[in-house]
């Protein structure tokens, strides 16, 4: 098992002037204090979120962070389309069904997407193709974004109050970043001012979710469909294979007991397409930073 950046592994990046880290290595002040001093001035992150990293302290050391803005936009909202569906029309359970010889639809019953109004949040690269590829299947877009965009409002959907966002929507799509100022953007009151039965979705970061709120409303059934592809604990359960061992982690186990939860490990962004352009672009990051030429990916200008 290839170990993951953290304040136990930091020394094995000793003598490296660069390294490069993915969303669930560990990036904090005594993380970036041992690397400084190890001797890496470049970090390298293979994504386009940044919220592992204590950006003060890396500027403060002189370390220089670079990232990969974007790599494939359609993956992601590719992906949130297809938690939808899966979802809205049990897929995940009548595939189980059929294995088993249980022909039987009973509690599979789903909704026509068509004319459902879809709540966006976030209305950057990943969230307008989300409404663009929408708009094809019929829904009604509600968007909410500090910084909307003029095109997507004109040709995808309407910009409206966060709060009238979460009383119209049948179906709310997170699509932003993991801010200072938008941790546990959903949480319980946001939860009270949605639509009984809500379906939601999360490929953006597990931050934006106070998962203990979520477990509330779905015992209460005011959400009626979840679909994780992020968790706000991920760190120490993604990408590992635990088949074997026991998950010590009760909310996400409790999570894992309901129905109409899916939950998949950050795999969203997973198509060879978005790993070929992640390549690229880091490679010639690096490149970039090394031969001092300018940047337009780097997220410290130091
Ligand atoms: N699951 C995955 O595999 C995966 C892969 C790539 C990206 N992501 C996540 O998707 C997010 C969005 O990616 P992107 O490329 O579209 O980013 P982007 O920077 O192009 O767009 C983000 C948008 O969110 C808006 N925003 C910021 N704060 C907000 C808030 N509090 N409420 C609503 N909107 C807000 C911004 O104004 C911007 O328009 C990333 O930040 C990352 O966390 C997940």
């Amino acid at each position: 098992m290839t170990p993951r950046l953290d304040e136990q592994t930091v020394n094995l990046a000793q003598g490296f002037p660069a390294i490069c880290v993915f969303v669930n290595d560990v990036v904090n002040q005594n993380v970036l204090q041992s690397l400084a001093e190890n001797g890496t001035n470049l970090i390298a992150l293979r994504c386009a979120g940044y919220d592992n990293v204590d950006l003060e302290t890396a500027k403060e050391l002189g370390i220089t962070l670079v990232r990969v803005p974007a790599y494939s936009p359609y993956a992601v909202a590719e992906y949130a389309i297809a938690l939808m569906l899966t979802l809205n029309r049990q897929i995940h359970r009548a595939s189980y069904r059929v294995r088993e010889g249980n022909f039987s639809l009973n509690g599979l019953l789903g909704f026509d997407l068509h004319s459902r109004t879809i709540g966006i949040i976030g209305t950057g690269k990943i969230g307008r193709i989300t409404g663009e590829i929408l708009r094809g299947f019929g829904c009604q877009i509600l968007a909410y974004d500090p910084y909307p965009n003029k095109e997507f409002g004109e040709k995808y959907g309407k910009y409206v109050a966060f709060e009238e966002l979460l009383a119209q929507s049948d179906i709310i799509s997170l699509h932003c970043p993991l801010t200072n100022d938008n941790y546990h953007l959903i949480d319980e009151n946001a939860i009270s001012q949605m639509k009984p039965g809500v379906m939601l979705i999360n490929t953006s970061r597990g931050g934006l979710i106070d998962t203990k709120a979520i477990i509330k409303g779905l015992k209460s059934k005011r959400i009626g469909h979840l679909a994780l592809d992020v968790y706000e604990r991920e760190d120490n359960i993604f990408f590992e294979d635990l088949s074997g061992e026991i998950i010590q982690d009760d909310i996400f186990q409790r999570l894992l007991t309901f129905p109409n939860v899916i939950i998949t490990g950050h795999q969203a962004f997973f198509t060879s397409n978005a790993l070929e352009n992640i390549a690229e672009t880091t490679l010639s990051n690096i490149t970039n930073i090394e031969q001092n030429h300018t940047c337009n990916n780097q997220v410290i200008i130091q």
